[in-house]
Formats: structure tokens, sequence, C-alpha cells
């Protein structure tokens, strides 16, 4: 039977996906339109999250709605939600990360989670690794117009950069399931680093899906937390598994 949490996820997927590009635009809410208002609750997440930096928030929230549009990288229809349901849900991770690591996030796509957890702590760096240039050259566009000075840019798949990429802690969202997010996310894991991983409610049955995957890859038992409860109207399901050290291997 299907899990209409799971195929909301692989809409949200898809809806982020290249096939967007050439769907038609929903009549009077072109690229023009502006970032939507924040509701209380929204407003209330927001400032917890992004402290003294809500402004830039707010200014990534206005690219995602405009030119993220025009470029493809989200749709038309993600505009009334790009809060909660993107740069919220993702922000969420924010409080998990230490000062002074280094986070790669892998298939970043519009710079989610990677450039929302950027904005919200600037004493972390990250590396975000987005094999398509258009997205690339977004993702740029963004990061100078917000000056971020914590943030590099890798035009790459996750795959080609294990010999340059070593991290605290890796993270992704919608890119593929478990099974083969694996593989492409350990290789660039610090020894002791955490995958924190964006998921919905198939979190479960993708770890169950990965079978021996995880100690495959030398990771311990992962955990399925919610983030945000209580803060978000829907609390971000997340993935979180840690790397064996060499000593404990
Ligand atoms: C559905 S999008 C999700 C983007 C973003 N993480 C989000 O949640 O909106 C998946 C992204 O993963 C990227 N991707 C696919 N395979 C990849 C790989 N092997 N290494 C790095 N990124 C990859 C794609 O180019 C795409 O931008």
């Amino acid at each position: 039977m299907s899990d209409p949490q799971q195929d909301r996820e692989e809409a949200i997927a898809e809806q982020v996906s290249d096939a967007q590009l050439n769907e038609p635009e929903i009549p009077g809410q072109g690229p023009e339109l502006l970032a939507p208002e924040l509701t209380e609750k929204e407003q209330r997440a927001a400032e917890e999250l992004f402290g003294d930096r809500l402004d830039l928030a707010k200014q990534y929230v206005s690219h995602l709605c405009s030119t993220g549009i025009e470029h493809g990288l989200l749709g038309p229809r993600e505009v009334p939600i790009m809060w909660s349901r993107h740069v919220l849900n993702c922000a969420v991770l924010g409080p998990e990360l230490t000062a002074g690591t280094t986070v790669a996030d892998v298939g970043s796509g519009a710079g989610l989670p990677g450039l929302a957890l950027a904005i919200a702590r600037p004493d972390v760096d990250f590396i975000l690794i987005e094999p398509m240039e258009r997205r690339v050259e977004w993702l740029s566009t963004v990061v100078e117009d917000l000056q971020l000075e914590n943030v590099q840019l890798i035009r790459a798949r996750a795959e080609e950069v294990t010999d340059e990429v070593m991290a605290e802690v890796v993270t992704a969202r919608a890119v593929t399931a478990l099974k083969k997010l694996l593989p492409m996310t350990v290789p660039l894991l610090a020894d002791d680093g955490e995958l924190l991983l964006i998921k919905g409610r198939s979190a479960r049955g993708e770890i169950a899906a990965a079978g021996k995957s995880f100690s495959k890859h030398k990771l311990a038992e992962p955990t399925v937390e919610l983030l945000g409860e209580g803060l978000l109207e829907e609390p971000s399901t997340v993935v979180r598994c840690r790397r064996r050290s060499a000593g404990r291997r």
C-alpha cells in the first residue's frame, strides 16, 4: 500500500527536479512574486533559528521565490510553503551543529539544506556539492549577493570529491534513498563524523531497505529523530548516524 507521506516527499523531490523547468507557470504566480509573508508561527520559528540573520534568510527566500523559480530550481507551487516546507524545515538542523566544524551538503540544489544552514550558522563552514552547472551558477549568485563567507561551492558529484572533502557532518535532503545515499555521503565523513539526512516518514522503511549497508560503511546504528517539534507546523524527520572512529572499527 502506498504511504501518503512518502508519496508527498517524492512529489517534492520531483517538483525540485528538472521536470519543473517545463511546467507552465500558474497564472498570476510568475517569478515576479515576492517572498511570502511569514505566518505568526513561522515568524517565531524563523526568529529562533536565524536570530539576527533573519533579514539574510528573507533575502534567500526572495531569491528562491524569484530567480530560483525562473531558473527551474523549484516549482512555483512551492512559493506559499517556501518557509515552512523548505527553509525552516532545513534550518532546524542548525542547533545540531558545532561551532568551528565543517559541514558538507550533498546535492544542494537550491541550497537546501546547505544555504539555509550557512545563513543560520555563520560560525560553521559549509561545502555545497552539486553537479548541475545551472544550479551551481544560481547558488554562486546567491552566495555573492548575501555575502556569505562560510560557503564553498563545488560543482561535482559527491563520488568525485572524496579525496578533497572531509567533513564532521554530511547533510542531504531529497537526493536519493538511504541505500544509495550512504555510499555517496559516508566517504566524505571524518572519523567519528555524523550523517544528518533529512527524510520523511519513509525514514524507517529506508533504513530497513538499506539492510547491512550501515555496518558495511562502518556506521553505528542510525536513529530517527523529529527536529523542530513545537516550533514547526510539521517537524523534520532526520536520520542521524555516526561513523565509527578508526579506533572503534
Ligand atoms: C531533488 S534535488 C534536491 C535538492 C535539495 N537538496 C532540496 O532538498 O531541495 C536532488 C539534487 O541532488 C543532486 N545530485 C544528484 N546526484 C548527485 C550526486 N551523485 N552527487 C551530488 N549531488 C547529486 C541533483 O543535481 C539535484 O540538485
